[in-house]
């Protein structure tokens, strides 16, 4: 297991290929926020690309092992990918980076009456982070603070007055990593949309320290703003003004009216080129068929469109590197000529707003004559992924036929390759742990001597990261906290027998009675050393003629019906109708 995890994280290292300078030297300060990035894209943080935010990510913990190391590898990913590019392309190379500090918290969802409305976590908790940030802050090392979990906006507001940082939950940092990584007009208005709509399901009235009404991060005093005030009438009918909440409401409906018409506008010129496409493109009449490929964030879905297309589609590991639909245009091994759409891809809890507002973006995938489904088989949790993905495509309105008829690719099968099929598969509950990291001297003294373990003040790479999960480790949890209690892994294993249900009824399952129900690609490939790749254009080809084929015999059909055109009875009919 030590193994299939240092594997997999190394996976990853040697997949970021290039070349990163950031050193976590220079430190910004959260308030250089300016009112020109708040009112474009809602960010929190500076945009300069050399200077990336730096994040302190809070894990709660999972169970099984495996699954709680693939969510904290997905959250340190995550937390790396927030950077601003500058013409297109970062400043520097992700798997040089630094791995963020991070810590696992008790996890309080495994009870849920635990959950705690004000600020999710328990005060054991809630004080442990604080800890950790305060041995950061004297570094001065800490941007925000992202908590790996989906937070309601007076959770968020409670956490970040008891931090004295900004929160960022999953769902607000994804929306923020799409603003970062958006250069295309239409990119930047989808990513702007998205993070309007989290912005006003944010926006909390809070009690000030004096008891009154408070609003606003710092918690200032409501503003009122003269908007309604001496607009007719008298005594109550003239209005009392709006309230800061009242007014930001209106100013964030107002921006997006506007973004929504500029969207709209983009829409429509792809509909237009689509359909002029769809006329010019293809041979015999049939029209140029498009094969979208879709899948879980770093699949590797623009590595595998470039390699077949024989391009140069931008690929990165950082996640969310590609927010637009772009077309290459593939020649099939019959000679048929095919266009390649290559989108943004899925992530689980992917923000609603998010799926709401790329829907210009994934309207490419509605329209796609075909599926290809890419899965990075090296992912732990693929089965998740795979699921994942299924379900935001049935939530964009995906027919279940053409579910039924995606051609489902395991990438990275390089990886696989090297180290050894059935090891690789191998997937049991023994529990790792990462990081053997140092206490939290603070938090040692508040508990009294308790162990604090999770990481860390110290910021080891992702290769460091490696050789520390092949070293035996104490617990990885803040265990203080932990009541060691079975119903947790009940939990997760009633959660993932669930996912498994939910995901083998749409997939291709391998009739073998003795195993379980297996998830069995279609084509296994690397799109980096060309395995398999040839294979996937072969199905492809087949899967479209068959297409055609319906296609030809649903026409004739409904020609048959259209000429058998309706006639008045005559009379002979009727009398041959009343003899019988
Ligand atoms: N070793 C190996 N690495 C791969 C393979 N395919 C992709 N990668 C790497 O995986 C990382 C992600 O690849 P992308 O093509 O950007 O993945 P994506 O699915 O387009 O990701 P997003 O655009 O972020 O959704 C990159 O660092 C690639 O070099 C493969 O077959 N083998
Ligand atoms: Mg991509």
């Amino acid at each position: 297991m030590l193994r299939i995890l240092s594997f997999s994280l190394r996976s990853r290292s040697q997949s970021l290929s290039h070349k990163l300078s950031s050193s976590y030297s220079t430190l910004k300060q959260h308030n250089k926020r300016t009112e020109e990035n708040q009112s474009t894209a809602g960010s929190v943080f500076s945009r300069d690309p050399s200077d990336p935010p730096h994040l302190f990510v809070v894990q709660p913990r999972l169970r099984p092992a495996t699954f709680l190391q693939a969510k904290l590898n997905e959250a340190l990913c995550l937390a790396n990918s927030l950077e601003e590019q500058r013409d297109g392309y970062f400043d520097s190379d992700f798997f040089d980076k630094d791995l963020p500090p991070h810590v696992v918290v008790q996890n309080p969802s495994l009870k849920s009456s635990k959950i705690r409305a004000d600020t999710y976590f328990g005060p054991g908790t809630v004080e442990n982070i604080k800890c950790h940030l305060n041995a950061l802050e004297s570094k001065d090392e800490v941007d925000a603070v992202f908590v790996n979990i989906i937070l309601s906006g007076v959770q968020q507001r409670n956490l970040e007055r008891i931090w004295g940082k900004p929160v960022l939950d999953r769902v607000g940092l994804i929306i923020e990593i799409f603003n970062a990584h958006a250069h295309t007009k239409e990119a930047k208005l989808q990513a702007e949309l998205a993070a309007l709509m989290y912005k006003k399901s944010r926006l909390v009235r809070a009690r000030g320290l004096d008891g009154r009404n408070a609003f606003g991060v710092s918690g200032e005093v409501e503003v009122v703003s003269a908007r309604g005030r001496g607009s007719g009438g008298r005594g109550f009918i003239s209005g009392a003004g709006e309230t800061e909440l009242q007014l930001q409401r209106r100013r964030i409906l107002e921006r997006r009216n506007h973004l929504l018409s500029q969207i709209e506008e983009v829409r429509r010129t792809r509909a237009v080129q689509r359909a002029a496409r769809k006329k010019r493109g293809g041979v015999d009449g049939r029209g140029l068929a498009t094969v979208a490929v879709v899948g879980y964030t770093n699949a590797g879905k623009s590595t595998l469109i470039s390699a077949l297309s024989d391009s140069d589609l931008y690929s990165d590991a950082r996640l969310f590197a590609t927010l637009d639909a772009r077309l290459k245009s593939v020649v099939l091994p019959s000679g048929r000529k095919v266009l390649l759409s290559d989108t943004v891809g899925f992530i689980s809890d992917l923000p609603v707003q998010l799926v709401e507002a790329f829907h210009s973006t994934l309207e490419e995938v509605l329209e796609a004559n075909l599926l290809v489904h890419v899965i990075d088989c090296t992912a732990p949790n693929r089965d998740e992924h795979r699921s994942t993905v299924l379900q935001v495509l049935q939530q964009i309105g995906v027919s279940e036929e053409k579910l039924q008829n995606m051609i489902e690719v395991w990438n990275k099968i390089d990886y696989e390759e090297e180290m050894g099929a059935d090891e690789y598969m191998d997937d049991d509950d023994e529990d790792v742990e990462i990081s053997g990291a140092e206490d939290c001297e603070v938090a040692s003294e508040l508990l009294d001597g308790k162990s604090v373990d999770g990481s860390d003040a110290l910021k080891p790479s992702l290769g460091e990261l490696q050789d520390t999960i092949n070293d035996e480790q104490g617990d990885y949890s803040d265990g203080w906290l932990l009541s060691g209690d079975d119903s947790a892994d009940d939990y997760w294993n009633t959660m993932n027998d669930q996912q498994q249900a939910e995901t083998s009824n749409d997939c291709k399952v391998e009739n073998n009675s003795e195993a379980q129900p297996q998830h069995v690609p279609h084509v296994k490939v690397s799109a980096v050393t060309g395995v398999g790749l040839q294979q996937l254009l072969e199905l492809i080809d087949e899967k479209l003629k068959v297409q055609d084929e319906q296609l030809k015999s649903e026409k004739v059909v409904g020609n048959n019906f259209i000429n058998r055109k309706w006639r008045p009875p005559r009379k002979e009919d009727e009398e041959v109708a009343v003899e019988q």
